[in-house]
């Protein structure tokens, strides 16, 4: 199972430029979570705190006893092997192929020899739908390939705690739904903890079973997913419904004035008194409904991070807000992601959605 990743509090600037403050939250045991967020609010910073590659100015990020944050390099090190890191590129050696780029760290941190190392890395080779592509090199494949590649290598020293940077930037919406699929299936065959840090709402929609989302140097609220995907706050929502209204701007936030503005229009709009101008804003996306959340691929086991997510849920029932609390039955009388099935099928297509036919092992 994999291991509960505890922060508490923490604070990270670089020089005056505050990145976020007093960020606390767990990431449970084996669960899958997403950390939302506008550009630049320091997603990625974020990931890199918690393996101890950037040292915020207080706080503590709690790992099997360690602080990764205060503690000696030689305790962080070592709960550092615990990690699988996927970056958003593959982050791979252009000019090794790509059964030396995943075989690096296990040549480079243990002592295997060559036969066990071969095993290991065409089975995760296989695992991400690489089989038979080891000879290629990282500039003579796709993207989607290389982020594979990445996450295959991010495999190879077995990770309880695995985080994906971005593990869609420049993928189109088809192979996103296959890496999607990938994730929750590698969750569901190896149990480990999940962060994945993205602004894909399909990925957000469909994936995770805890969602968080940093805007503004704040965490706003983290928790079981249909709290965030029915939050009101104002944020939140413009971000899921992709709008320009709201407090998110081109840059970081908007000014003060511009946002007042927009309430001023929002206003003339439903009294009937706006401009043409106004009332094409007005109709920009809608918020997605809540759609179910993928299941593992038919023959892999049930998720057991989903039914441990599903028995503290029900412990945390009362104190979410009705909405949630709303979406949740809708969820569970649809199926649950932790429900299991007698003959350990998905119960919905591999996108979380009806009516299309993706399934495990496609291609990204
Ligand atoms: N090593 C560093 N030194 C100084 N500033 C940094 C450093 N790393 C990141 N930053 C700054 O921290 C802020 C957050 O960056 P980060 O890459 O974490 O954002 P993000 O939310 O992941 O953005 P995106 O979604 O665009 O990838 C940015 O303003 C960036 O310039």
């Amino acid at each position: 199972m994999g291991i509960e990743v505890v922060v508490e509090g923490l604070t990270k600037s670089f020089g005056r430029q505050v990145i976020w403050r007093d960020v606390s939250l767990t990431l449970p045991a084996g669960e899958v979570s997403v950390m939302l967020g506008p550009s630049g609010t320091g997603k990625t910073v974020f990931l890199k705190s918690l393996i101890g590659l950037l040292k915020p100015e207080q706080g503590r990020v709690l790992v099997d006893g360690v602080d990764m944050v205060n503690d000696s390099d030689h305790r962080i090190y070592a709960k550092r092997k615990l990690f699988g890191l996927m970056f958003q590129d593959g982050a791979l050696f252009g000019s090794m192929n790509l059964f030396d780029n995943i075989a690096f760290p296990l040549r480079e941190h243990t002592r295997k020899r060559e036969p066990e190392i071969r095993r290991i890395v065409l089975e995760r080779m296989d695992m991400v739908g690489l089989g038979g592509e080891e000879k290629k090199l990282p500039g003579q494949i796709s993207g989607g390939m290389r982020k594979r590649a990445g996450l295959a290598r991010a495999l190879v020293m077995d990770p309880q705690i695995i985080l994906c940077d971005e593990p869609d930037s420049g993928l189109d919406p088809v192979r996103t739904a296959y890496i999607s699929q990938l994730l929750i299936d590698l969750n569901a065959r190896i149990d480990a903890t999940m962060l994945i840090v993205t602004h894909n709402l399909e990925i957000a929609a469909t994936v995770p079973d805890n969602i968080g989302m940093l805007y503004r140097r704040d965490l706003v609220g983290f928790g079981p997913r249909e709290v965030l995907l029915t939050s009101e706050e104002p944020a939140v929502e413009q971000f899921l419904r992709g709008a320009r209204e709201g407090p998110i701007g081109m840059s970081e936030e908007k000014d003060a004035a511009t946002l007042a503005a927009e309430q001023a229009a929002a206003q003339r709009i439903a009294s009937g008194e706006g401009s043409a101008y106004e009332g094409s804003l007005a109709t920009t996306l809608r918020r997605p409904e809540i759609v179910p959340q993928l299941r593992p691929s038919p023959g892999l086991p049930h998720r057991q991070g989903a039914i441990r997510h599903a028995a503290r849920v029900d412990e945390l029932l009362p104190t979410l807000p009705y909405a949630a609390q709303q979406a949740i039955f809708t969820d569970r009388a649809s199926g649950s992601a932790a429900e299991p099935r007698a003959n350990g099928t998905n119960g919905t297509n591999g996108t979380g959605r009806t009516g299309r036919t993706d399934q495990a092992g496609g291609r990204a």
